[in-house]
């Protein structure tokens, strides 16, 4: 079980996040909305461990993240809006890259996102939803119980994201937790919404 409690971020003095909490069990998926700006980035971070709240904390199995940062590192796959990938190595050698302790092939992996015509093609040669592809393949070669997708459908067409939607629910199925922002229609069961609110004026800082 995934667990936020009481989250709170501020920037420049100013809050973020005030008391956010939900908790995430297995074959959970949570869309987390809200208007630009209002900390469905800052969120995920601090979920992933990047970021550290200025209040509450994140439970995995009842233990804060806080306590062990590596072991956390290993649990998640995150996607963020940068796709992390390494432009002069090839879509395959990028893949490679995680083939240890994978819960699938390279091979595997470029079929479930469509990928085998750019194999064999420097990541830096590819488009935009080309790149954001190979990052999903790479996210789900991880093994890792937690994914978080930041925005996971820029620069998706219709069928890759029928793909993310297929390779999403078979990580539901397998028991792990899926956490989401997105101001799209997505093709993903979500059992869980959370609505952060949009920050008033008095907290943006002009
Ligand atoms: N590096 C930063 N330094 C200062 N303030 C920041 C920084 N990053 C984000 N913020 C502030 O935090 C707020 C939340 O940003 P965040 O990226 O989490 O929002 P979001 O809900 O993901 O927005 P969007 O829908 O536009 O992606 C922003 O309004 C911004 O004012």
């Amino acid at each position: 079980m995934l667990c936020a409690e009481q989250i709170t971020v501020t920037r420049d003095g100013l809050p973020v996040l005030l008391r956010v909490g939900f908790s995430a069990g297995p074959a959970c998926a949570l869309r987390v909305s809200g208007p630009n700006g209002a900390g469905k980035s800052t969120l995920l971070r601090v979920i992933s461990g990047l970021k550290r709240p200025d209040g509450g904390r994140v439970t995995w199995q009842g233990e804060d993240i806080a306590l062990d940062f590596h072991a956390h590192a290993l649990r998640v796959a995150y996607l963020g809006h940068r796709d992390g990938l390494k432009p002069d190595l090839t879509v395959r050698e990028n893949l490679a890259i995680h083939r240890h302790h994978a819960r699938c092939d390279v091979t595997e992996a470029l079929a479930r996102l469509g990928l085998p015509p750019c194999a064999d093609v420097p990541v830096r040669q590819l488009s935009a939803g080309q790149k954001r592809r190979v990052a999903l393949a790479a996210l789900m070669m991880k093994d890792a119980p937690i994914w978080l997708l930041d925005e996971p459908h820029l620069g998706l067409d219709a069928a890759a994201l029928l793909r993310l939607g297929d390779v999403t629910r078979d990580h539901l199925r397998e028991g792990g937790i899926a956490i989401i922002t997105t101001h799209a229609e997505l093709p993903i069961p979500f059992t869980h919404i959370i609505t952060l609110p949009e920050r008033p004026a008095s907290w943006v800082a002009g």
